[in-house]
């Protein structure tokens, strides 16, 4: 049952799957969400930590950063392990006037400058869409999102996010030209879960917290603070892993 990264046994990975890039982040939502959680695997210290939150099953891992990385255990999780739905909990750049650090993406779909969308379906600029049900299950629940306390952003938005193969070296141009389109957040991972989950007919979905911002740095997170900050975006993830 153990693939190359993954060492958990059958059955020990619930059907929802909570997906943060950072380790660290993983299981700092576990301990929150499930602090009866069994850690089932562990494979290059990446920790799968599965529990039930209300009654209902779920399993948090890190992706780790990157398409690449997040294909390998996506494609794992979903083919030997049955997964239904991975819902990313993650981190992203602003890159519009439009949006503010601290406010919280769900990425309706997913643009990217990565070969790997492009290989889905040969000569077909495949769309790398969130599933609906998971859109919907998210936005109903940031109706009840308190504000943030001390005023930094904190609005809840629905739009597309571009997924770069690099996280240095954004060019101002096409940053400029993706606003101008509609864009908000910049992140690595989302347009590869999207592209996977829809080639197995599988759910997914990435809701985003705002770390910092492409225009004007004056407000971006610490590290500390990009590894905590996930509260809001987590209730809407698990709002999404649970509809
Ligand atoms: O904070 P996470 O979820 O890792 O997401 C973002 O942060 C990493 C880059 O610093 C990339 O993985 C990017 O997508
Ligand atoms: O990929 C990312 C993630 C967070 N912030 C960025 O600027 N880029």
């Amino acid at each position: 049952m153990a693939t190359p990264h993954i060492s958990a046994a059958a059955g020990q990975i619930a059907p929802a799957v909570l997906m943060p890039g950072d380790p660290r982040r993983a299981d700092r939502i576990a301990a929150l969400l499930m602090p009866e959680a069994s850690v089932v695997s562990e494979v290059r210290g990446n920790r799968v930590h599965t529990g039930t939150v209300n009654g209902q099953p779920l399993s948090v891992m890190a992706s780790g950063m990157g398409m690449p990385s997040l294909a390998i255990y996506a494609t794992e999780l979903f083919d030997v392990y049955d997964v239904q739905r991975i819902i990313r909990v993650g981190t992203a750049g602003g890159l519009s006037p439009d949006v503010a650090v601290g406010d919280v993406l769900i990425a309706l779909g997913a643009h990217t400058d990565s070969a790997m969308i492009d290989r889905l379906i040969p000569g077909i600029h495949f769309s790398a869409v969130a599933s609906y049900e998971l859109i919907a299950a998210a936005v109903t629940a940031s109706h009840d999102l308190p504000p943030l306390p001390d005023g930094r952003g904190g609005s809840v938005h629905v739009a597309p996010v571009v997924s770069r193969d690099g996280f240095y070296g954004n060019p101002p141009a096409e940053i400029e030209a993706l606003a101008a389109h509609g864009t908000l957040g910049v992140e690595m991972e989302a347009a590869a879960l999207y592209g996977i989950a829809a080639s197995r007919r599988r759910q997914a979905l990435a809701v985003c917290t705002v770390s910092d911002h492409l225009l004007d740095g004056s407000a971006d997170l610490s590290p500390e603070q990009r590894e905590k900050d996930f509260e809001r975006a987590l209730t809407l993830a698990l709002a999404a892993a649970h509809a």
